[in-house]
């Protein structure tokens, strides 16, 4: 152990001597004295002797060597000709002196009764105060003032040494500087003189008593504080400076005795009781501390622990001199003190500078601290702010710049869905002349008739922008071929023959055509040339079943019959033609693949939009996206309205086989890719009036259900437009027999319709909506592509609510706390008012029928009200939904919902909410999810 503070250089320097905070085992060192005169009288043997500065060894001529180790290494080993001087200059100075440099010491004198502990600590302490004498001297442009207190832990009670009164010390606890001995006597050193004056004051005032092992035993624990504050003249004088301020404590042990060895009793047994007692807390929490302080420490468990609770383990510099007899007769007692020494070097503490500003000092650092904060707020401030600027112009301009490459994107799009629709509508020409060629080739009839009759429409499926469903139609009356596809999904081949037509297309027919056959396996291809002649386009139709239907009467029409002889017949491929139609879809492939990608930059770049616009709630997760651009290149109508047709109720009846009961409406579905392609050619685009039929109609009734309103969306929201684009483009062949009645528009997928459907009406259901919406909903949305984003947002609410109703009680941010009882009970109530509408709107005939209907006895007690109850009950009844919606919608007035347009559904779904109508559906729906 060096010197500390005697090394000029490195006083007030406290990182370089790596002790702020720094974790620091205590040193240990262990004296060994003499035999004393006692000792050697009783012919003791010593049992111990050094072999090095640092190892102790147990006397080998001893036999209970053997139970013992033999051999102890410490920090530092005095055998018993070292002087006191020495101990302290190796075992003691370094430490004691850090208090010099701001770090609180305390040097311990640690061993059995009569082992030298006195002698010891009395030395260092004079030695350690010397040093500090000696360094004031050395250090005259600092200002030091040493300030010493003594006190006694005698019997448990802690005593002023520096004061005649006896009296006990309280201990208190201070957040800062730990436990403090309250009005404990504090000297300010003056001079040596003065030191030994102390000195003598303590010494007289220690309780002392003579044992049989020393005449003058220590009877209580002493402990001598000197505190020792410096701070430099000229920051003195300038009133700012801050102090050094830290403690160095010598601390004389009692000896740990035997009652046996010490022959006490009476006051000397109680004492020696005191202080093995508290030696032996002391011995608990070195062990525990040496132990990596796992779990309690019993500081408290003792007036010496307590009080010295920072020299063990906290924030102090600590060494522990154990002194030791060699006495074979305190053979055991000096194990002991082995053992204590052997944990206490595991303890490490973490000793800080400690520094004391004055009053002056520490209100000037105050404000200088208050400053740099305030300008760091200003900057913080001026920079968030020019940053939040900025930042908000790039987002707007970014904003911008996608918005322009949108609507380029989706220009392009539209112009790519166009062109392909274009290609596909003139194919007819490239079919006819083909078609007619191979007709030529094997003397058939012309084609031209044929296709006439033809019609052709293409949807492209947003969602899967691969596919596209390409519906090709051939108009027979009652005879036609169908095409249901492979896997029997909504979309058809839809291939029906005029009757009169005398040509019909070439079928490559791959099995056998028995009249009346069904499930023939055919492959069909069409090849259609564009009109543009810039490049030659092939839609090719693969294999698909074939169902073959007869008359009613059995027999075939002819050109049915004509044509599944043709198609037995199979057309040998003309090798010519194969490098036109592979060059064909390529270029389908290739626009199909542009579109794909733009339609990708479009969503990405709205999914971005929205995002920096914050209105990402007005996006529709799970949206089918199914864009639709449906063309009609035949002459007739493709889509002839039927009596019998109401798609909706054939599609509830079978989801897989989307083919009406008569037949006439299929369509096939074709896939392609196509890679990128730019657009230069201006293609005429109209929209189709929207003339679906009313699938809902019920004839039964003479309801008039909600007529259309106009399907397409808004351009001005480009998201609502890629959602749900539904462009009808006609040729002006198209258009010169548009007046045949009937609309090529091309449904979506009518099973996503009616899935979507289902889950609303069970959502419905599950929430309690009340039944003028759901009516209303209802016999508004028939499956019209754009309906589907009002249903996937219905969708959406409604799960949002059934999440609200499920949970807890939660504030739905419209002001009304919704649970499931309160929707159940606004049912209700709704489920009174209609049952009360009833008398009024209903007259008695109807309800009697009604009753009748619904299978309530029309002589039964509230049976208006049992009606009312009984409505939109069974949500997997679809004719039993279709009926309970056509009740409330004659209850409620709903003559002509087709009024009301669809934008009212962003009303609340909440009951008591009065339909209105929203300017900005989406807004208000957002509002609810
Ligand atoms: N290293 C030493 N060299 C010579 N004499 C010593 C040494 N250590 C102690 N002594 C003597 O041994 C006797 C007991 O010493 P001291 O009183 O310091 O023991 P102690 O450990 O303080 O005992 P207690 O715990 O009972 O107070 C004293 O007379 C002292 O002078």
């Amino acid at each position: 152990m060096g010197a500390a503070g005697g090394d000029d250089s490195s006083q007030w320097d406290t990182e370089s001597l790596g002790g702020a905070g720094q974790e620091e085992r205590i040193f240990v060192s262990v004296r060994l004295r003499p035999l004393n005169e006692r000792e050697s009288l009783r012919n003791d043997v010593s049992d111990w002797g050094c072999i090095s500065n640092t190892t102790i060894i147990f006397n080998k001529s001893v036999p209970e060597r053997c139970l013992y180790p033999t051999a102890y290494t410490f920090d530092r080993v005095f055998g018993p000709d070292c002087s006191t001087k020495k101990v302290y200059e190796e075992g003691a100075k370094e430490i004691a002196l850090s208090v010099l440099d701001g770090f609180n010491s305390s040097i311990f004198a640690y061993g059995q009764t009569s082992s030298g502990k006195t002698y010891t600590m009395r030395g260092v302490t004079e030695f350690a105060i010397a040093d500090i004498f000696d360094y004031m001297q050395k250090h005259q442009d600092r200002e030091f003032v040493l300030k010493f207190s003594a006190m006694e832990i005698y019997n448990e009670v802690v005593r002023d040494l520096l004061s005649p009164d006896h009296t006990p010390l309280r201990l208190l606890d201070d957040p800062e500087r730990g436990t403090v001995v309250e009005k404990l006597t504090e000297e300010t050193l003056e001079d040596w003189g003065h030191l030994q004056e102390l000195l003598a004051v303590c010494d007289a005032q220690r309780q002392i008593g003579e044992t049989s092992l020393n005449e003058m035993s220590s009877r209580s624990h002493q402990i001598i504080k000197l505190t020792v504050e410096s701070s430099a003249h000229e920051y003195l004088t300038a009133g700012n400076t801050s102090t050094l301020s830290a403690t160095v404590n010598f601390i004389d042990l009692a000896g740990s005795e035997r009652a046996s060895q010490t022959s006490s009793a009476g006051t000397r047994l109680k004492e020696g009781s005191h202080i093995n007692r508290s030696l032996l807390t002391l011995g608990t929490v070195i062990r525990k501390l040496s132990k990596g302080r796992i779990g309690h420490v019993p500081y408290r468990d003792s007036k010496l622990t307590r009080i010295l609770q920072h020299s063990l383990g906290g924030n102090a510099r600590t060494a522990i001199i154990c002194t030791m007899s060699p006495a074979h007769s305190h053979l055991e007692q000096s194990k002991n003190t082995l053992l204590f020494a052997s944990c206490a070097k595991e303890v490490a503490t973490r000793a800080q500078v400690n520094v004391v500003m004055s009053d002056k000092a520490l209100v000037k650092q105050l404000q200088r601290e208050m400053a740099r904060l305030e300008n760091e707020l200003k900057n913080a401030g001026a920079l968030s702010g020019n940053i939040s600027v900025s930042l908000l112009r790039e987002k707007e301009s970014l904003i911008e710049k996608m918005d322009r490459e949108m609507k380029e994107l989706i220009q392009q799009r539209d112009l790519a869905e166009l062109r392909i629709a274009e290609l596909l509508s003139t194919g007819d020409a490239q079919a006819s002349r083909l078609l007619a060629d191979s007709d030529k080739a094997m003397g058939a009839r012309p084609v031209k008739a044929w296709m006439d009759t033809c019609s052709a429409s293409i949807s492209l499926d947003v969602l899967d922008p691969n596919r596209v469903d390409l519906d090709l139609r051939i108009n027979s009356g009652v005879d036609y071929l169908q095409y249901p596809g492979s896997t029997g999904g909504p979309f058809m081949y839809d291939n029906r023959f005029s009757e009169h037509a005398t040509e019909g297309p070439k079928f490559k027919g791959s099995g056998p055509n028995q009249v009346g056959d069904e499930n023939t396996q055919m492959d069909c291809r069409f090849p259609i040339e564009t009109e543009t002649s810039e490049q030659v386009q092939c839609g090719e139709v693969k294999r698909t079943t074939t169902t073959i239907k007869d008359r009613k009467d059995g027999t075939l029409s002819p050109i049915l019959e004509e044509t599944k002889q043709v198609a037995a017949t199979a057309v040998p491929e003309n090798d010519n033609e194969q490098p036109i139609l592979n060059e064909k879809e390529k270029e389908v492939e290739t626009l199909m693949q542009k579109i794909q990608q733009m339609q990708k930059a479009i969503d990405c770049l709205m999914g971005f939009q929205e995002k920096e616009q914050g209105s990402a709630s007005h996006e529709i997760k799970g949206s089918p996206k199914t864009a639709i651009l449906a063309r009609s290149k035949s002459c007739r109508t493709t889509l002839v309205k039927h009596p019998s047709l109401d798609l909706s109720e054939k599609v509830e009846e079978d989801e897989h086989t989307p083919q009406s009961e008569s037949g006439i409406w299929h369509r096939s579905h074709l896939s392609l890719s196509l890679p990128a392609m730019k657009y230069s050619a201006q293609i005429e685009v109209k929209s189709s009036p929207n003339e679906l039929e009313d699938v809902f109609s019920s004839p039964e009734t003479n309801f008039s259900p909600p007529t259309r309103h106009s399907r397409k969306l808004s351009r001005q929201d480009s998201r609502k437009s890629v959602l749900s684009v539904a462009t009808d483009i006609r040729t002006p062949r198209t258009k010169s027999s548009a007046n045949n009645g009937g609309s090529s528009i091309t449904r979506l997928s009518i099973s996503e319709f009616k899935r979507l459907r289902r889950e609303i009406i069970e959502l419905w259901a599950s929430c309690s909506i009340p039944l003028v919406h759901r009516t209303y909903f209802f016999l508004l949305f028939k499956g019209d592509p754009s309906d589907f984003i009002y249903m996937e947002v219905e969708l959406r609410r409604l799960s949002n609510l059934k999440d609200l109703l499920f949970d807890r009680e939660k504030s739905t941010g419209v002001g009304q706390t919704v649970t499931l009882t309160s929707s159940l009970k606004a049912l209700n109530q709704e489920r009174e008012m209609l049952s009360k509408q009833m008398l009024r709107k209903f007259s008695s005939k109807y309800r009697e029928s009604l009753y009748r209907q619904w299978g309530i006895d029309v002589k039964s007690k509230q049976r208006r009200l049992q009606l009312a109850r009984l409505i939109w009950t069974d949500t997997d009844d679809m004719a039993h939904i279709k009926d309970s919606a056509e009740v409330v919608a004659r209850l409620i007035g709903f003559q002509d919902p087709g009024q009301g347009p669809k934008e009212m559904f962003g009303l609340s779904l909440l009951h008591g909410a009065v339909p209105r109508r929203s300017k900005n559906w989406i807004s208000s729906a957002a509002s609810v999810l």
